[in-house]
């Protein structure tokens, strides 16, 4: 139940569709009692005694009664839907939201295909429950209650002779429930598996087919999809075995009470009509009780479902804003102050002791091998993740005294691959500063050198992208990219790799175009090439997480460290290149 009570506040506020929704089923439960209290006064009262002029008013009684029935009917359905739809739809922004916030860290262990079947199956889970679970329960209950009252009114010793067989039910039903609720936790996390391959199949297409894994990734799913089908039999098998038991026990209390009924109305102890009554009050309580197990299975599914939504509601958030956090703009001034990091606790440090001092305006390189922690420097700025010791300053104050949303709108990043939406190219340009006009799109297109390939296009700005922002080269994606941090007017700008997947050619209309966003802002320059690097003003060369060279171009290349071996290494590419032109 505890997982019920944490999502109270989903439910909790829209009680009022239910209360009445459950007014409206106390209305059709009571009518449905009154069917067998109208065929006892049949027979008894009009058939045996012959009173047949009685019929016509029975008759119509009996219609008007099936009309309040008809309407009570609708209301309680319309109203329960209506009461899970809105929790659901609280629920579903509820876990939104908090997608959004939960931090870099929580993504990197996160699978996608697993959120998604939280966000979608789970959460249809809980629906099914708060829409139709609770009020079926409510209605089960009401159904064996009203009966067995009608029951022992007629006659006592039938009704204990038909309750005879309800402890052996509710045993039989209580060890189904204790089994099958591990099952529909496996059958759900199962399907999160399954859901993830999937999309990690779909994403990574390019790379499964050029590596022509793709009877690998079949092999994969076919675990995948058999661990699935396994669960679900498992599930099905403890369904099997306990549903005819079930329905056993509920025929036997039937045999009984026929029996039993057939020697009393012999006796005329009991009349005709009673038996009849009887007959189907039995049903009224045995239906239910056997269909008991289908809403504890709803209820299992519920709280399965809810203990997963539960998990992404209450995940820790490991970046937060503090009480009072400022917003103001900001002038691009970084400080790292003998900074750690660590990604997770049995990792090595990513980032050991670094240090350096960013005026604004000024360009800083950062070179080194790959996984020596270049892109980690730049990702503690926008506080990505939180340095494990040390300080992150900026413009003179910790990173953690602004707000998240001032700090990350005065960093601008260009990517290796930046990510575009299936949009058009306009919406992906303008997407960090929605509100932009049109003048300055066009201008910052302009700048990113965007524009004449964009005019090109058969609809302009208006061009729709496929996902990834499929339809485009490796540099147009890149221009575009660029377009977009331009729009947002950063202070600071991080470019991550920004050339490293282009020819020579877009290299150097990128590196024009960077050049003209690079103006007056505090810039970081990822690269593996000197030529990227050469104009900084401060480059900082890392190995395994510590700054171990530092200084200009001019000075580094001449040092006898790291920075001249790169360089060398490059340049006598370059002359070995000239050589075999000449
Ligand atoms: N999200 C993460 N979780 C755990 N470890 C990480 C994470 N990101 C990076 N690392 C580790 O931290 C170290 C530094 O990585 P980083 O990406 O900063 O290197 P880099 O110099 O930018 O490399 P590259 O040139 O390949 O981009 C590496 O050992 C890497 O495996």
């Amino acid at each position: 139940m505890d997982t019920f009570k944490k999502l109270k506040q989903f439910y909790w506020p829209y009680k009022k569709y239910f209360f009445t929704s459950l007014f409206f089923l106390f209305f059709v439960v009571s009518i449905t009692i009154v069917y067998p209290i109208v065929l006892q006064l049949t027979i008894d009262e009009v058939v045996l005694k012959e009173r047949y002029s009685l019929i016509p008013y029975i008759a119509a009684g009996f219609f008007f009664i099936m009309l309040i029935k008809g309407v009570s009917s609708f209301f309680h359905q319309y109203l329960g839907d209506l009461f899970g739809i809105t929790v659901v739809y609280k629920l579903r922004e509820a876990l939104y939201e908090k997608l959004q916030v939960l931090s870099f860290k929580y993504y990197d262990n996160a699978r996608t295909g697993d959120l998604m079947s939280r966000k979608t199956t789970d959460v249809e889970g809980f629906r099914n429950f708060i829409s139709f679970g609770i009020s079926d329960l409510i209605e089960i209950s009401m159904l064996i209650l009203l009966s067995l009252g009608v029951m022992f009114y007629y006659s006592i010793p039938l009704a204990l002779i038909t309750m005879a067989a309800m402890p052996f039910l509710a045993i039989v039903v209580y060890k189904f429930d204790k089994r099958v609720h591990p099952a529909f936790r496996g059958i759900r996390k199962s399907f999160g598996r399954l859901n993830t391959r999937v999309q990690e199949n779909i994403s990574g297409m390019n790379t499964v087919k050029s590596l022509s894994k793709e009877d690998f990734e079949v092999g994969r799913f076919s675990d995948s999809n058999d661990n699935y089908r396994q669960n679900y039999l498992f599930t099905s098998s403890i369904w099997a075995k306990y549903f005819p038991v079930m329905e056993f026990i509920g025929n036997a209390s039937v045999v009984l009470l026929l029996a039993y009924g057939g020697f009393l109305v012999i006796n005329d102890d009991l009349t005709l009509g009673t038996l009849v009554a009887f007959f189907s009050l039995v049903w009224y309580i045995m239906g239910p009780l056997m269909n008991l197990g289908f809403v504890i299975n709803m209820f299992s599914q519920a709280k399965a479902s809810g203990e997963r939504i539960l998990e992404i509601l209450e995940a820790k958030e490991d970046v937060t804003e503090k009480d009072g956090a400022i917003d103001r703009s900001v002038a691009g001034h970084v400080t790292f102050k003998n900074v750690t990091l660590t990604y997770t606790e049995d990792d090595d440090k990513a980032l050991k002791h670094v240090t350096f001092d960013a005026p604004p305006g000024k360009v800083i390189g950062l070179s080194g091998p790959t996984g020596s922690g270049k892109t980690s420097i730049t990702q503690l700025i926008p506080r990505f993740y939180e340095p494990e010791k040390g300080e992150v300053l900026v413009d003179g104050r910790p990173v953690s005294d602004y707000q998240l949303k001032t700090l990350r709108r005065h960093i601008g990043f260009v990517l290796q691959e930046s990510f575009l939406f299936s949009t058009t190219i306009r919406e992906n340009i303008r997407y960090g500063n929605p509100e932009i006009p049109e003048e300055q799109i066009i201008d910052a297109a302009k700048r990113a050198q965007a524009h004449d390939f964009i005019m090109e296009m058969p609809d302009g700005y208006d061009t729709m992208l496929g996902e990834r922002g499929m339809g485009l080269s490796g540099g147009q994606k890149q221009r575009i990219a660029i377009a977009r941090a331009i729009c947002i007017n950063p202070s600071i700008l991080v470019l991550d790799d920004a050339t490293s997947a282009v020819d020579m050619e877009t290299e150097f209309k990128i590196q024009k175009a960077l050049k003209e966003v690079m103006k007056g802002r505090t810039t970081f320059i990822i690269a593996h090439r000197i030529s990227s690097l050469k104009h900084a003003d401060e480059i900082l060369v890392l190995e395994d997480g510590e700054i171990v060279e530092r200084g200009r171009h001019d000075d580094l290349v001449h040092h006898k460290g790291p920075y001249e071996r790169i360089y060398n290494i490059q340049y006598q590419d370059r002359e070995q290149i000239m050589d075999t032109a000449t």
